[in-house]
């Protein structure tokens, strides 16, 4: 059973999710928890990220941080996509200001077979953090979160972070089968991802498909979107679920194909056109990231372009385009959190 239902629904992030009118819209940010905040820095000093995330109270801890200084609506669990694969024994690093490291890269048959499923027994430090996070958060709901396959096979094949992503569209085009056996190994992985975070209190989900903007339609329905479906099946009527990826304007319409109530729009598409291409979705979105660095009186116009740009559509959550950029000051996040609750109160 999971604990969604004890919440309430004046959540407005939760009832915009759903489709109803919340009493203001709400805002979060992608990268909330990080780099950006001086009590991240502190609480992080001399731990690597994936020790970081397999602490619970530092987990709990770092996840706050931003619900107490910004005011969010919601918070979304401190944890990184690589999270599951290296607990199931995938020996991957998470190297400062490159990304993940892959050991030893996913190419072959042989190498399928090295991806096994994850049990809940394999993560129990997140379960025991978000039991933590329900206590602490009170109304504000936990978003938790997993890679997509696709994203996160670019990260196994290529063995770090690519910007063609070459070797992993060469493996799908020269040996599908292989391919579709990776992707769909990493689909049952991250399906149970997010079945242990709802399970445990998560409210929501995101699944971050971050490089699927890299693929042509044609190949993005052929080789990605049946792998983001199964992995969403796994949390389907349980809570809302929000789809996100990156440079993905030509994706929209098919990657709502996997179900997810919520679409997450990247910075490129403007809202009102994104709301016409998909009329039945609540869209969360979308403000640049580089934003938050210009002075106060852009970012407040350019957060009111966005708000306006939303009025279309079936819903909308606050949010940047993609992720907070380290240089940013979280005196301006907050500037923006508190504008859009000001604009917006009904
Ligand atoms: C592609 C991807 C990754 N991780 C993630 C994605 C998808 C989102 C996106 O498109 O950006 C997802 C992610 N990673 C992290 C979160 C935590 C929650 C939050 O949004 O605040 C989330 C949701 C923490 C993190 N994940 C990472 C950090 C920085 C590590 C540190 O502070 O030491 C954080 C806070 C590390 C990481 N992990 C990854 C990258 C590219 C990096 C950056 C490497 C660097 O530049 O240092 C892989």
């Amino acid at each position: 059973m999971s604990n969604a239902a004890a919440v309430p629904t004046a959540s407005p992030f939760l009832a915009a999710c759903r489709g109803e009118a919340p009493s203001r819209t709400p805002v979060w940010f992608m990268r909330q928890a990080g780099r950006s905040l001086p009590e991240y820095k502190q609480a992080r000093a001399g731990t690597t990220m994936l020790e970081a995330c397999s602490t619970p109270e530092l987990v709990a801890e770092i996840t706050m941080q931003p619900v107490r200084r910004y005011g969010v609506d919601a918070a979304i669990f401190f944890s990184d996509i690589v999270v599951p694969l290296a607990a199931i024994g995938v020996d991957v690093k998470i190297v400062p200001g490159v990304g993940p490291v892959v050991a030893e890269p996913f190419r072959t048959e042989a190498d399928v077979k090295r991806l096994r499923n994850l049990d809940p027994c394999d993560v129990p430090y997140i379960t025991e953090a978000i039991g933590l996070l329900v206590k602490e958060l009170g109304e504000t709901p936990l978003i938790g979160f997993a890679g997509a396959p696709f994203t996160l096979a670019s990260y196994l094949v290529e063995g770090g972070p690519s910007r063609d992503h070459a070797k992993t569209k060469a493996l799908m085009k020269s040996q599908p089968e292989v391919w579709h056996g990776i992707a769909s190994r990493l689909a049952a992985i991250c399906g149970e991802f997010l079945r242990v975070q709802v399970e445990a209190g998560a409210q929501a989900v995101q699944l971050f498909d971050s490089w699927a903007g890299a693929l042509s339609e044609a190949d993005y329905r052929r080789f990605a979107l049946p792998h983001s479906t199964a992995a969403l099946a796994g949390v389907a009527n349980s809570v809302p679920r929000i789809h996100f990826g990156v440079g993905t304007g030509h994706l929209l319409e098919a990657m709502t194909e996997t179900g997810a109530e919520v679409s997450g729009v990247d910075f490129r598409i403007p809202l009102d056109q994104a709301a016409k291409r998909l009329p039945d979705k609540v869209l969360q979105g979308n403000l640049d990231p580089a934003v938050i660095l210009a002075d106060d009186e852009a970012l407040i116009s350019e957060t009111d372009a966005v708000l306006e740009a939303a009025k279309g559509a079936k819903g909308h959550i606050f949010n940047l385009g993609h992720g907070v950029l380290p240089d940013s000051d979280p005196a301006k996040l907050k500037l923006v959190v508190d504008h859009v609750h000001e604009a917006t109160a009904r």
